[in-house]
């Protein structure tokens, strides 16, 4: 697959994430097997190398300037592989597996600097790896995820999170949520709205013509006829026929419980779960190392890993490399196909 002439030109910009976590390691290891399409790593380049060093990997830390012209393959042929850096220094020294919340302000502007990158076209999108959402937050900056911290950025009114494997897709109506706000925060309005950018996304990045999605109830047994709740009758059921009237295959509210069975998932391009625990638990089962975590409906790409920040495996080689690479190769088929 290849991309135009000026998208093959814009490198991506791959978030390191959490400094105590796996995201350094993982970031060091891809640079140094190679990528298929140029990129550039927002991080700590003292903290790259020495876990470079940590991991014994021989690479070529350079610093990135919005000037140069990468190599098309980055760090394709040099020996040894470079790696391109956008320097974001950290406040606080850590080893792995150690966090500080004083780097939560560095972890921030990673982001940040990666949005503004992508919204003003010098990156072709953005592919994060795992931050500590508690520790942003002790850090003083109100955080609840990446999703909601691109949303707000870019000023989107809404996004909507959808896990990938290469066998499932399953998007959400709610993110990170408390569950006792979940209820309450799926409207008619919120629902339309994330099946359009669903629906769009689904169209625009993925060809999908003419996706055929189902959508989970929010209830046992999606309500058991309003015995086990209404949301189903009096907001899901609603907004799903007026989208198939329009022609759209909808199919539900569906119980949660047998709708990720093999017979009911027959077909799908996607599933639609009311809420993060409803859904993301059966992608993991299914594909977890070989998933990435997508954000539709923003003004750029991003994609990210389907795993947090496993203080547990950090600063050695026992994390899974596979989501990183998931995740990098669907940002760069997404801005192909958009
Ligand atoms: N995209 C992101 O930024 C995400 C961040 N998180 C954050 O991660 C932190 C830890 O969350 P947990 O629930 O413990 O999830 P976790 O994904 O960090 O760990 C859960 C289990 O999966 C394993 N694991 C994770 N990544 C792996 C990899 N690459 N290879 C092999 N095994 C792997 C860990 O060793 C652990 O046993 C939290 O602070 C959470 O906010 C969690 C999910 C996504
Ligand atoms: N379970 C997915 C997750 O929590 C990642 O969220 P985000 O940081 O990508 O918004």
């Amino acid at each position: 697959m290849t991309a135009s002439g000026a998208q093959a030109s814009r490198p991506l910009i791959i978030t390191s994430g959490e400094p105590a976590g796996v995201g350094p390691d993982l970031c060091v290891r891809l640079a140094a097997g190679g990528l298929s399409a140029p990129a550039v790593f927002a991080g700590d380049p003292d903290l790259l190398k020495s876990r470079a060093a940590g991991l014994g990997l021989d690479i070529e830390l350079v610093e990135y300037r919005d000037d140069m012209s990468l190599p098309a393959a980055d760090g394709g042929n040099a020996a040894p592989p470079q790696m391109f850096v956008l320097p974001v220094p950290l406040a606080d020294t850590v080893a792995p597996g150690q966090p500080s919340a004083a780097n939560g302000a560095a972890v921030v502007s990673m982001l940040q600097q990666a949005a503004q990158g992508c919204l003003d076209g010098r990156f072709r999108a953005v592919v994060t790896a795992p931050v500590n959402k508690a520790l942003i937050n002790e850090a003083g900056i109100a955080f609840s995820g990446h999703t909601e911290f691109f949303q707000d950025y870019a000023g989107v009114p809404l996004v909507v999170m959808m896990l990938a494997s290469a066998d499932l897709r399953v998007a959400l109506v709610t993110t990170h949520l408390p569950l006792r706000h979940v209820a309450d925060a799926i409207t008619e309005a919120r629902l339309r709205s994330i099946i359009e950018i669903l629906l769009h996304d689904l169209r625009s990045r993925f060809g999908l013509a003419s996706p055929r999605i189902l959508v989970a109830g929010l209830n046992p047994h999606a309500g058991e006829n309003g015995y086990l709740g209404r949301e189903e009758i009096d907001i899901i059921t609603p907004v799903l026929d007026s989208f198939r009237a329009a022609g759209h295959a909808l199919i539900g509210p569906l119980p949660a419980d047998t709708l990720f069975t093999p017979k009911v998932l027959k077909g799908a391009d996607a599933v639609l779960a009311m809420y993060h625990d409803q859904g993301l638990p059966v992608l993991k089962y299914q594909g977890f190392g070989a998933a990435a975590n997508i954000t539709l409906g923003l003004p750029f790409v991003r994609t990210s890993v389907d795993h947090g920040t496993a203080y547990d495996l950090a600063g050695t080689m026992n994390a899974d490399l596979g989501s990183l690479q998931t995740a990098v190769r669907v940002a760069l088929e997404m801005t192909v196909r958009a």
